[in-house]
């Protein structure tokens, strides 16, 4: 049985995946790397004051079904209730890593190369970028929270309802990744937000899908 702080699991938690109400970090982050973790950049937007450590009362993880869904037999994330244009969702929590087999200085000529055996990370389907030039990334492969089970809008949708963006957590005094709702945008077309039974999706972006195009 996966634990939490809390003792508490989100319904239809996998057995096999650690449930986090914090982040994890990787044992092979740099002094650089946690530094660059804890020093705030400017224009992120911060985690409201309010947000529950432990499950989201605004989601839940749900099977799929329907077998014209692309992840029939998975799980996708669903809205609890309405939930209006630009507003938070939850965090992204996830083991928080830097590049392959790093040692302590982020800009080592020592990092290895990217290889499944060298980077556990590299065939992770749940690896969200958090800083591309310092490579960091959280990966909810195998501990994370719900933010875990957001689907690609792709075959879903006509377009995406939520976006993955960086955040700063007071609390922590960290940076990190969060869920939001869609904003109206300019025009306001069709960012109604995201309505009650409606299945959150963000866009993983076109480089997410090419890197597990096949030849054949
Ligand atoms: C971060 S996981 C999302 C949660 C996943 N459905 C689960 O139950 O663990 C990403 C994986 O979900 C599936 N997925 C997400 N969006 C999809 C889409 N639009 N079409 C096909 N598969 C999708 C793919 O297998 C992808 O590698």
């Amino acid at each position: 049985m996966p634990k939490s702080d809390s003792g508490r699991l989100p319904k239809n938690w996998p057995p096999n995946v650690s449930y986090l109400t914090a982040p994890s970090y990787s044992q092979a982050l740099s002094a650089a790397h946690l530094s660059s973790l804890r020093t705030r950049p400017k224009d992120t937007q911060d985690i409201p004051p309010n947000t529950p450590s432990g499950p989201c009362p605004l989601v839940k993880i749900t099977p799929i079904t329907s077998p014209s869904h692309p992840a029939h037999g998975q799980y996708g994330l669903f809205a609890c209730k309405d939930l209006k244009p630009g507003s938070f969702i939850l965090p992204y929590l996830g083991e928080i890593h830097g590049p392959p087999s790093c040692s302590s200085d982020a800009a080592s000529p020592s990092c290895v190369t990217s290889s499944d055996a060298a980077d556990p990370h590299a065939a992770s389907d749940y690896d969200l970028s958090l800083d591309r030039e310092l490579q960091l990334a959280i990966d909810a492969q195998r501990k994370g929270n719900e933010a875990r089970f957001i689907n690609d809008y792709r075959g879903v949708a006509d377009r995406p309802n939520a976006e993955f963006k960086e955040v700063w957590d007071p609390r922590r005094r960290e940076r990190g990744m969060a869920v939001w709702v869609l904003g109206e945008g300019r025009s306001g077309k069709g960012r109604g937000g995201v309505k009650k039974g409606d299945e959150i999706l963000v866009s993983y972006g076109r480089g997410f899908w090419g890197a597990r195009k096949t030849d054949g």
